[in-house]
This record gives C-alpha cells, sequence and structure tokens, in this order.
C-alpha cells in the first residue's frame, strides 16, 4: 500500500491544528508519538535482538519524541540511554528528562560518551530532527551524523532520517550523504523524502481523524488491533 506524503510546512500547520482546534496539548501528542516509536523499536529489534539500545535526541520536538520512547521501552524490558547533546530549554522537555531519570536511564550529552555507547548499543533511535530540519547540519550535529554512518548498528530513524532535506532527501555530499537507515516511522503521514529511502517503513501516530486527513488530502491507516504502528511496505512508498 502507499500513503499520501505531506509537506514540512503542512505537517507543522497539522500539529498547530490539532492544538489550536483540535483539543489538544503538544504533550499529548509527543506522547503518542513516542509511544509509536517505542513499538516500532519492539517490531523491528525484539529484545531478544538485543536489549541496549541508544536513542539520539535533538534540541526539538522530533527529540522529545525520543525521550518518550526512551521511557517505554525501559517499561518493555530494554536497556536505553539517551545522547542529548543540546537539551531543549522548555518545562515539556525538563519534566521528560526526569521521567527518564526516575527509571535511572542514563542520558549523556558528551561526544566522547557518544563515542562509546555506539559501539555498545544493538539499535540506534535517531531522534534529532524531524520536519523541522533545514540547511546545513550545525555542529554538534555534522559530527554525530559521521559518527553514525561510519557505525555499523542499525538505525530506526524517527519522521525523517536526521541531516535529510525533507524535500529533497540526503545532502549530495558531507554528513548525511551515505546515512540511509534500516527503519523508517513516520509520523501523521510520510514526509516527501521518503521516496529516497529503501528499508522497513513504518507509519504512527494513531490520532488523526477523519476531518484532519481530508483538510490535508492524507489517508488514514488502517491499523490493526490496538497498535500504535502500521507497516506500510519494504520499499519506499509514498504517494506526492
Ligand atoms: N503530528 C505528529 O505526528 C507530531 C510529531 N511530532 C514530532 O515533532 C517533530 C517536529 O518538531 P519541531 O520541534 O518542529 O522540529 P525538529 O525536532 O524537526 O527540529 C527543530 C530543532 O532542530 C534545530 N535545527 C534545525 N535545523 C538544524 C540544522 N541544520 N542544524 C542544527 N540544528 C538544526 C532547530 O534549531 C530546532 O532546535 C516531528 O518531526 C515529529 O517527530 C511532535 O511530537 C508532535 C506531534
Ligand atoms: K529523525
Amino acid at each position: 500500500m502507499s500513503l499520501k506524503a505531506i509537506s514540512a510546512k503542512d505537517a507543522a500547520s497539522l500539529d498547530k491544528d490539532l492544538m489550536e482546534i483540535g483539543g489538544w496539548s503538544l504533550d499529548q501528542l509527543m506522547e503518542l508519538a513516542g509511544l509509536s516509536v517505542s513499538q516500532a523499536v519492539w517490531r523491528v529489534h525484539p529484545p531478544s535482538a538485543g536489549k541496549n539500545v541508544l536513542v539520539v535526541c535533538g534540541p526539538g520536538n522530533n527529540g522529545g519524541d525520543g525521550l518518550v520512547a526512551a521511557r517505554h521501552l525501559a517499561h518493555y524490558g530494554y536497556n536505553p540511554s539517551v545522547f542529548y547533546p543540546k537539551q531543549g530549554k522548555n518545562e515539556l522537555y525538563s519534566r521528560l528528562r526526569t521521567q527518564l531519570e526516575n527509571l535511572s536511564i542514563p542520558i549523556i550529552a558528551d561526544g566522547d560518551a557518544f563515542s562509546i555507547a555506539l559501539k555498545e548499543t544493538s539499535l540506534l533511535v535517531d531522534a534529532i530532527f524531524g520536519f523541522s530540519f533545514g540547511g546545513p547540519l550545525r555542529e554538534p550535529f555534522g559530527t554525530v551524523i559521521s559518527e553514525i554512518e561510519r557505525s555499523s548498528v542499525p538505525v530506526l530513524s524517527v519522521d525523517a532520517p536526521s541531516s535529510w532535506d525533507i524535500a529533497t532527501g540526503p545532502p549530495e555530499e558531507g554528513p548525511g550523504a551515505r546515512f540511509m537507515p534500516s527503519a523508517l516511522i513516520s509520523l501523521s503521514a510520510p514526509k516527501p523524502c521518503v521516496k529516497f529511502y529503501s528499508g522497513r517503513h513504518f507509519i504512527g501516530g494513531r490520532f488523526l481523524t477523519k476531518d484532519i486527513a481530508e483538510k490535508y488530502g492524507l489517508d488514514l491507516p488502517k491499523y490493526p488491533g490496538i497498535d500504535q504502528v502500521m507497516e506500510v511496505g519494504v520499499d519506499a512508498d509514498a504517494r506526492i
């Protein structure tokens, strides 16, 4: 099956609609997004495949999804750790950090500790940037993406492969030019850059209503049963 993609501009507008018209708070959306991420992790990498999961979080809401996912992963029996080099400043992120600390989930901010954690993990969750990424990578993220590219650890990207332009995909050169995660979970709807992606593809964020899907011309995924994720297809799979 294929799902219609949503541009970065429309994705931001859809989130605004959910919050301003739909009665949602950001915490709620992020909780469901992060829950979906944790379920996608379980699908691609059950604990029997290795319990160490390194969640790399960026400074925005994509990073927030990663913080939520790390908490759920701990409750599922994984040993998550979080690399959070540029920590989001607002109260929402600070509450999410407290929740992780109360589960004794290590939160590291230092590049050397990240290099060590990368060698010890069996899966990396890329929650660095989502649909608001733009322009050349600013440090420390160029170095971080280069290290991830060089490593052989499988990667699940949240919403978009970090460093890829949301519309035009991987950069032609530099960090990210060879970045191809083995799994991707698109939230609400695939982003246009999914056409450059090959690997397992999931959709998550089970909160869209029929009205909002129609307003943005999106498909409502038919999630099976109580699942928060649905596998879309083995190959890049989106109509734009
Ligand atoms: N509807 C949903 O499914 C929901 C999805 N969510 C997630 O939110 C992100 C989008 O979050 P946003 O805060 O708008 O932006 P990002 O996290 O993508 O990044 C912003 C962050 O990154 C910095 N930045 C941007 N470009 C660069 C660069 N070139 N170099 C370095 N840093 C950069 C910028 O300064 C900001 O700090 C979406 O993708 C989903 O994952 C929500 O959870 C809610 C519901
Ligand atoms: K990402």
